[in-house]
């Protein structure tokens, strides 16, 4: 039996995400709180509405501890809304942790770091395991879309919705902000793929670190000159070498950065401390 909207109640607002607005609901039926994004599809050509769908329904298939889970959806056909039925992610979100850090001036913990990096990169790992030839890449890896559930676990959420959003055609969402983690074949107009996730990843955790993106600018040509160059600012001397080493080898102009599967490697030669599952 489908879901619809009266099965839900709405709890609170809480956040207007990049591709729409994030409601806490609770389900009437058995209490279970979850939430939905709320994304109007009204501008969106009947080509994206296409690429929509069988984005959700790609996401669907994507069962991972560390990826936010997604349950169904609604289709409000009156109002041209799509509801994107999710897990709720009780821990919030990593960029509301670097705010918080940036105004009180203290610093996530090396084993924090740790945590983070190696749960987001399996998760990574699950969607570029190619599934039936496709794989789900994220493509707007950032602080804002990496949630965290009651003990702190990642969970990587917004999954590959931007490819539609940010279709050049599409209406539907004009880009905001600045793109401070574009890789370089996007800097040099090339295809994004697998290693561009990696690249972004690296960024965000940088980020998290230093509470600042390693590449910043006035405007984005000067932004794409420092890509360009890939020269950043070493993490801040509280975190280890090899914490550092192993970001920087993520954000890599000269060679490719590593893949999911061979970061994950040389994480668990450097940090048996850290659990990854
Ligand atoms: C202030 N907002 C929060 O603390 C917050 C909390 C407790 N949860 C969220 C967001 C999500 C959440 O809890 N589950 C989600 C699944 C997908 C997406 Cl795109 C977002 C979420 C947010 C933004």
């Amino acid at each position: 039996m489908p879901s619809t909207l009266d099965d839900f109640e709405v709890m609170a607002t809480i956040g207007t995400g990049s591709y729409g607005t994030c409601k806490k609901i609770r389900r009437k039926k058995d209490g279970k709180v979850m939430v939905w994004k709320e994304m109007e599809y009204g501008s969106m050509t009947e080509s994206e509405k296409q690429m929509l769908v069988s984005e959700v329904n790609l996401l669907r298939e994507l069962r991972h501890q560390h990826i936010v889970r997604y349950y169904d959806r609604i289709i409000d056909r009156t109002q041209a809304i799509i509801y994107i039925i999710m897990e709720y992610c009780q821990g919030g979100d990593l960029a509301s942790i670097i705010s918080r850090n940036r105004k009180e001036g203290t610093h996530v913990s090396e084993d924090f770091a740790w945590k983070i990096l190696i749960q987001a990169t399996l998760a990574l790992k699950e969607c570029h395991r190619r599934k039936n030839g496709k794989a789900v890449l994220h493509r707007d890896l950032k602080p804002a879309n990496v949630f965290l559930d009651a003990e702190a676990n990642v969970k990587l959420g917004d999954f590959g919705l931007a490819r539609v959003l940010h279709h050049e055609h599409s209406l539907a969402q004009t880009y905001v902000g600045t793109p401070y983690y574009m890789s370089p074949e996007l800097v040099n107009n090339q295809s994004y793929n697998e290693k561009s996730d990696i690249w972004s990843l690296g960024c965000m955790l940088y980020e998290l670190c230093a509470l600042a993106p390693p590449f910043t600018a006035t405007n984005e040509g000067e932004l794409k000159r420092k890509i360009r160059i890939g020269q950043f600012p070493r993490l801040p001397t509280q975190y280890s070498l090899e914490l550092d080493m192993i970001i920087r080898r993520m954000i890599q102009v000269e060679c490719l950065p590593p893949r999911a599967l061979e970061l994950l490697e040389k994480c668990s030669c450097e940090n048996s401390y850290v659990t990854t599952e």
